[in-house]
C-alpha cells in the first residue's frame, strides 16, 4: 500500500516539475495570474476599509504591500488597481480599446447615455473632435473678455456678502463660465433656468438611486428632464436665428453631419452632451479653484510671488483700466506653477474607471474580461519618485517638467479632458482680478477634507473677501 502511495506521490512531483518548466520554455502553457492583492470579505469585499479609511491610505498601503498593480474588490465589482506611468500609458493609451468606460447605470440615466463619456469608437471621435474644436485655443483666446466680466462679477458679489463658501461661489463661477462656452451669449431667462435645474441634478447625482416621489433622485431626474426641454428651446431659437455659424459648442454640434447620408446629430445627441459637457466642466474646475484659494491663503511666500506676477501686468493695464488679454494669460508663468502644483496636490480627480472588454494580460499579470480597471492618478502625484516631498506644496517643481506619463490631472489618452485649456484660462482670469483688487481670510482652520465626490477642504472653504481700495494697493505695492 506504501508504495502504491509513493508512486502516486511521485508522479504528482514529476507531472508539477514537468509543468514548471514546461510554463518557464513555452508561455502558451503558462496561464498568467491574477495581480496580488486582497478580495475581502464574500459580497462586501474591501468596500468597508475604502470608505472608512482615508483613500490616500487604503491605496498607499496596498501599493507599498502589492506593487504597482493589485487587485480588490469595490461595490460588488472585481477590480484592478494600477499606480505606474506605464501601466496608465497602457490601459488609457496603447491598449486602450480593450478598456471600455464604465458608469453606473445610474448616472448615466441623469447625464444621459448618448453623452460622450460613455462611448468609445467612430461616435466617441465623432463628438470627442466637435467638443474639442469648440474648445481649441484659437476659439477660447476669444473667450478672454466674456470670462473676465464673470470673474469680475462674481468677486465683486463675494466681497458684499460676508462668510461665502468658496465651493458653492466657485460653482457658480464655472458654471457661467462653462454656460458661455457652450451657447456663447444667452438670454436672462434660458440662463436661469438651466443653473435651478442643473443644480438639483448635481445634487442627487451622487446620491443613492432611489427612484420614489420626493427622492432626491427622482428629483434630479426630473431636473433632467427639464434641463432637455430648456436645450430644445434654445436649439430651436438657435435655428430660426439667421446667423448659425457660431463658435460655441451648440453652434458645432448644429452645424455637424456625419455618415454617409450627412445625418445631423439627433435632439437627444445634443443634449445628453451638452448636459455631460456642463458636468465634466463646473465641479471638477469650482474644486481645484477652491483648493488654489486654500494653498495660496496657507502659503504666504507663495502668494506674494503670484501677487507681484499679476501686479505686473495691472500695471501695464493702467490699474486694470485695459482689459486683460489673452496673450498675457499665456506669460503667468508663476501663476500656472501654482495651478500645476495644485492639481497635484488635490488630484480632484484620484482615479478614473474602465472595464476590460476581453481578458488581458499585463507584465505577466491577467486582467479578466469583465473586471473594473481603475488608473490611480493621485497615487502617481504623490509618489515620492516622481515628486520628491509631495505632501510639500511647491509650484518651484514644476519649474522642471514632469517625467513622462507621471502627472496627468486631464487624463490621458482618447478620453482626456478637451476642457484643460478653457479650464486654465478661467483659472489665471480668476486669481489675476481676486489678487490684484482683492484679499480673502478662510474662517476656521480646519484640516478636514470632505468628498463631494471630488475632494474639497471641509465646508466649501468658508472664507471673507473683501477688496482693497486704491490707496491701500498702492500701499502694498510699495512695501
Ligand atoms: C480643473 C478642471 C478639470 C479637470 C481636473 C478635468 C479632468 C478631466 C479628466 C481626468 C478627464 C478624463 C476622465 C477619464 O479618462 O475617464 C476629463 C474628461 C473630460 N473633461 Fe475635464 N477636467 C476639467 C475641466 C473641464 C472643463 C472646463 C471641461 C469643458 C469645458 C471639461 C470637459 C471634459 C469632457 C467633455 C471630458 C470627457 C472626454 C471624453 O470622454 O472623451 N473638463 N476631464
Amino acid at each position: 500500500m506504501s508504495m502504491v502511495l509513493a508512486s502516486y506521490l511521485l508522479c504528482a512531483i514529476f507531472l508539477l516539475v514537468l509543468l514548471r518548466i514546461l510554463r518557464r520554455k513555452f508561455p502558451v502553457y503558462s496561464k498568467p495570474n491574477l495581480p496580488p492583492g486582497s478580495m475581502g470579505w464574500p459580497f462586501l469585499g474591501e468596500t468597508l476599509q475604502l470608505y472608512s479609511h482615508h483613500p490616500d491610505s487604503f491605496f498607499a498601503t496596498r501599493q507599498a504591500r502589492y506593487g504597482e498593480i493589485f487587485k480588490t474588490h469595490i461595490l460588488g465589482c472585481p477590480c484592478v488597481m494600477l499606480a505606474s506611468p506605464d501601466a496608465i500609458r497602457f490601459v488609457l493609451v496603447a491598449h486602450s480599446s480593450l478598456f471600455k468606460p464604465t458608469y453606473p447605470p445610474s448616472k448615466e440615466r441623469l447625464i444621459g447615455p448618448s453623452a460622450l463619456f460613455f462611448h468609445q469608437g467612430a461616435y466617441h471621435s465623432q463628438i470627442k473632435k466637435l467638443v474639442q474644436e469648440s474648445l481649441s485655443l484659437d476659439v477660447i483666446r476669444h473667450m478672454v473678455p466674456q470670462v473676465d466680466s464673470i470673474a469680475v462679477s462674481a468677486l465683486e458679489s463675494w466681497s458684499s456678502a460676508g462668510i461665502v463658501s468658496t465651493f458653492h461661489q466657485m460653482k457658480e463661477f464655472t458654471f457661467d463660465v462653462a454656460v458661455s462656452s457652450i451657447f456663447g451669449h444667452l438670454g436672462a431667462c434660458h440662463k436661469e433656468k438651466l443653473k435651478r435645474n442643473y443644480f438639483v441634478l448635481d445634487r442627487g447625482y451622487n446620491c443613492f438611486p432611489l427612484n420614489f416621489p420626493g427622492s432626491l433622485y427622482r428629483k434630479s431626474v426630473m431636473a433632467r428632464e427639464a434641463l432637455s426641454n430648456i436645450i430644445q428651446d434654445i436649439v430651436q431659437q438657435r435655428k430660426e436665428e439667421t446667423t448659425m455659424q457660431k463658435r460655441d459648442l451648440l453652434g458645432y454640434m448644429l452645424n455637424f453631419r456625419g455618415g454617409e447620408k450627412g445625418e445631423p446629430l439627433t435632439e437627444n445627441q445634443i443634449s445628453d452632451n451638452i448636459i455631460g459637457v456642463l458636468f465634466a466642466a463646473q465641479d471638477t474646475t469650482a474644486s481645484l479653484l477652491t483648493w488654489i484659494l486654500k494653498y495660496l491663503h496657507d502659503n504666504s511666500d507663495v502668494l506674494e510671488s503670484v501677487r507681484a506676477e499679476q501686479a505686473a501686468i495691472y500695471r501695464a493695464n493702467e490699474e486694470g483700466k485695459q482689459p486683460l488679454t489673452w496673450a498675457q494669460t499665456r506669460k503667468m508663468v508663476v501663476t500656472n506653477r501654482v495651478i500645476m502644483e495644485s492639481m497635484r496636490m488635490a488630484s480632484i480627480i484620484s482615479f478614473t474607471f474602465r472595464e476590460a472588454v476581453a481578458d488581458v494580460e499585463y507584465k505577466g499579470f491577467l486582467i479578466p474580461k469583465g473586471w473594473k480597471v481603475l488608473p490611480l492618478f493621485r497615487s502617481l502625484h504623490h509618489n515620492p519618485d516622481f515628486f520628491p516631498e509631495p505632501r510639500q506644496f511647491d509650484p518651484s517643481r514644476f519649474q522642471a517638467s514632469p517625467r513622462p506619463n507621471t502627472f496627468v490631472p486631464f487624463g490621458k489618452g482618447a478620453h482626456s479632458c478637451p476642457g484643460n485649456e478653457l479650464a486654465k484660462l478661467e483659472m489665471l482670469i480668476l486669481i489675476h482680478h481676486l489678487v490684484t483688487k482683492f484679499r480673502w481670510k478662510v474662517a476656521g482652520g480646519n484640516k478636514e477634507v470632505e468628498y463631494r465626490p471630488f475632494p474639497i477642504p471641509h465646508g466649501g472653504l468658508p472664507a471673507k473677501f473683501w477688496k482693497v481700495d486704491r490707496d491701500s494697493h498702492a500701499q502694498a505695492d510699495r512695501t
